[in-house]
């Protein structure tokens, strides 16, 4: 089939290519000329397992391009899918401004039937807006023209996307007509072999189903980061209170995982959204401003215990933090815990020696000169002559480092574990002092 998809993000470049590499053809347009140019030189503008040898196959055999071209866009998929973003407003709702816009260079440009699919986040309600952007476009233009809007949400996660897309575990749809509804059956149907995957509802529900998604993942760390919380002021260990509960089917081993709060593009942004949204309709949605409430409190707990270790005072410390991205896997910084602890530790008038695997060029771009931070090359060098050290992401390479190199290099020998990625006594009989989440104030000192 014939597909376009508005935005080359995380989002739209990984449909595109998964799309063209089922055997679609693929155009992706983007308004950044910038990325769009690069991209057509083969390089990947995103750090995402997979990607790169999938886009470069499918360009290679024709069924994959990069265009800022809008009439070539609209001209060539009768499936337009639009992937761009959404981000927060002022007041934390969804701005809505990058999805109309595209609404309008397809209404504006089109000269056939079109479904316009809509991939991005967005509040419920959407697609009527959609519609109406698009019908007042082709009234402007005099044209009389079928189309249909479509929700078809998308549940990737970042650094693991092409498989989430490849292997989905559902595809929502939301679609009310016949026709567009067949289109997108067999636009998936290379997705849906294994088992049946599509599930379709009414527009409404879909859009609402994306947010319900995210705000539940959302909801149970949270919870879990509460439970931390409750049990290192009750001398209990939340990882195996995650291990207790986590054994009850009902509940998972999933998502309980407690740290150093959430962050990413997605669950702070939406968990906002949607409360705003629920606002906007006088219903005051408490369960998802406590979420909120206990992730941003979650962000400061790491500096918290760094500064109660060392007394109020980290004037001219040297702190080493390994890991700057979100979660492993991505360079993606985008409310990552690790600016929140950062930033507090600047403000206290200490430096940072920070390693990350992927994220340092984003870290560069983010804070460029700025004063107190250092990046390393290596995990190592970040550990050389610091006062502690801070870990932020959980990569694999920092679950198992060596314990007495660390202990050597730290003038005060301390690790504070945002991840609670070890056994306690791995840190403490090397003469380590441990602090993790929710095991224990004082539990793991040597
Ligand atoms: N990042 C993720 O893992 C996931 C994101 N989402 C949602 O998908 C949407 C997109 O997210 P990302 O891909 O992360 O965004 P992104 O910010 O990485 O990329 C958006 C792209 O859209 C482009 N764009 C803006 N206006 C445009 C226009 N008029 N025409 C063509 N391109 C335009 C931008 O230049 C940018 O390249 C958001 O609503 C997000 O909430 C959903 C699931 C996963
Ligand atoms: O809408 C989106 O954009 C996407 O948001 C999340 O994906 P993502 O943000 O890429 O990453 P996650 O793996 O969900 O992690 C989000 C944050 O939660 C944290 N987390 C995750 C799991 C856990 O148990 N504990 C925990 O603190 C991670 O460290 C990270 O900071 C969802 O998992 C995707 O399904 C969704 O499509």
């Amino acid at each position: 089939m014939r597909i376009t998809i508005f935005g080359t993000g995380y989002v739209g470049l990984v449909s595109g290519a998964c799309l063209a590499d089922a055997g679609h053809h693929v155009v992706c347009v983007d308004v950044d000329e910038n990325k769009v140019a690069r991209l057509r030189e083969g390089h990947i503008p995103i750090y995402e397992p997979g990607l790169e040898p999938i886009v470069h196959h499918n360009v290679e055999a024709g069924r994959l391009s990069f265009t800022t071209d809008a009439d070539e866009a609209v001209a060539h998929g009768e499936l337009q899918f639009i992937a761009v973003g959404t981000p927060p407003d002022e007041d934390g709702s969804a701005d809505l401004q990058y999805v109309l816009a595209v609404a309008r260079t397809i209404g504006s440009r089109m000269e056939d039937y079109r479904v316009i699919i809509d991939k991005s986040t967005v509040p419920v309600g959407t697609a009527d807006k959609v519609a109406v952007a698009v019908q007042e476009e082709l009234d402007k233009r005099g044209k009389k023209l079928d189309f249909d809007v479509v929700s078809n949400p998308e549940f990737l996660k970042e650094g693991a996307a092409v498989n989430d897309f490849m292997k989905p575990d559902r595809i929502i749809v939301g679609v009310e007509s016949d026709r567009a509804k067949e289109l997108l059956r067999e636009a998936y149907y290379p997705f849906n072999r294994n088992h049946e995957r599509m599930i379709y509802m009414d527009v409404r529900s879909a859009e609402l189903t994306k947010y319900a998604a995210n705000a539940m993942l959302a909801t149970k760390i949270s919870f879990m980061n509460e439970i931390a919380n409750l049990a290192e002021r009750l001398g209990a260990d939340v990882e195996h209170i995650r291990r207790g509960i986590g054994s009850d089917p009902r509940i998972g081993y999933h998502f309980i995982y407690p740290g150093c709060g959430y962050g990413g593009s997605c669950f702070p942004k939406d968990v906002k959204a949607l409360a705003r949204a629920a606002r906007a309709i006088d219903y005051e949605a408490r369960l998802l401003d406590a979420v909120e409430d206990v992730n941003d409190a979650q962000k400061h707990v790491l500096f918290d215990k760094l500064n109660h270790h060392f007394k109020g005072d980290l004037k001219g410390k040297t702190i080493a933090l390994w890991g700057l991205a979100f979660k492993p896997n991505t360079d993606d910084m985008r409310e990552a815990p690790s600016r929140t602890v950062m930033e507090s530790i600047w403000k206290a008038g200490g430096q940072v020696q920070a390693f990350d695997p992927e994220a340092m060029e984003e870290t560069q771009r983010i804070y460029g000169d700025q004063a107190g931070l250092h990046l390393c090359g290596t995990k190592e060098q970040a550990l050389k002559n610091a006062d502690a050290l801070v870990i932020c992401t959980e990569w694999k390479e920092f679950r198992s480092p060596d314990f007495e190199l660390i202990a050597k290099n730290l003038s005060h020998p301390v690790v504070f574990d945002g991840r609670n990625l070890y056994e306690p006594e791995m840190l403490t009989r090397r003469g380590l002092t441990y602090y993790a989440i929710g095991r224990g104030l004082n539990q793991f000192q040597k």
